[in-house]
């Protein structure tokens, strides 16, 4: 699904990691560990391709190597990346549509992560953990083989912890992968990988 080679990446002056290798697995999760600051953030920003390493390769397993990131992969931070002037309707169409969803899976996201009540809503007005849940709707309105997640459980209460654990598990049975920053264990079978101490 992923292979990673002898990644290095530093910021600023700062060496990250350096010769990082490993792969995840269709049907694997791994969870990333690491003490705060220690590059867990920069490591997934590096495999959704927003930050250019400073050697090492990824690839994907996907059919066409130049179209891997952008069709196979979400990449979902801890910021959530939503636009806040915008209603939640609107704002999901538009993040949903520019995953490739169409008006069904759109549906389906909003059942699955029950977002009617809130679709009027400015994005503003919503609280963290409904924000994340209309983040994570374009990654169900848009299936795509691998999610990069960036502490994604952080805001949310232990009803949509659970929830959202068995919406990784389902995208697992069906051969998907995920590769999860996070500083609990994950609610579903994983492998750790911890790339260190921070500072
Ligand atoms: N744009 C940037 N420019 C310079 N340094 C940066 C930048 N972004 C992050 N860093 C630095 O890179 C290091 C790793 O940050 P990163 O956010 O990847 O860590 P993390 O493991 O995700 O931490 P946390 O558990 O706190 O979320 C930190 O020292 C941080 O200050």
């Amino acid at each position: 699904m992923i292979s990673v080679t002898a990644l290095t990446v530093s910021r600023g002056e700062r060496l990250l990691f350096r010769d990082l290798s490993f792969h995840v697995a269709s049907g694997e999760a791994v969870a990333l560990t690491g003490a705060n600051g220690a590059g867990k953030t920069s490591l997934l920003r590096t495999l959704a391709g927003f930050i250019r390493p400073d050697a090492g390769t990824v690839t994907f397993s996907a059919a066409d190597p130049a179209e891997a990131r952008a069709g196979h992969l979400h990449w979902l931070g801890h910021l959530d990346g939503l636009k806040t002037g915008r209603r939640a309707r609107e704002e999901l169409a538009f993040q949903a549509r520019w995953a490739g969803a169409d008006a069904d899976g759109i549906a389906a996201a909003v059942d699955v992560l029950a977002l009617e009540p809130l679709l009027d809503l400015e994005v503003r007005k919503l609280s963290a953990g409904q924000r994340r849940r209309l983040a994570f709707a374009r990654v169900i309105a848009a299936p795509r083989p691998l999610w990069l997640l960036d502490e994604p459980f952080a805001p949310l209460d232990a009803r949509w912890r659970a929830a959202l654990g068995l919406m990784m598990q389902a995208h697992l049975d069906k051969g998907g992968a995920i590769l999860a920053a996070v500083h609990d264990p994950l609610p579903v079978a994983a492998r750790a990988l911890d790339i260190g101490a921070g500072r």
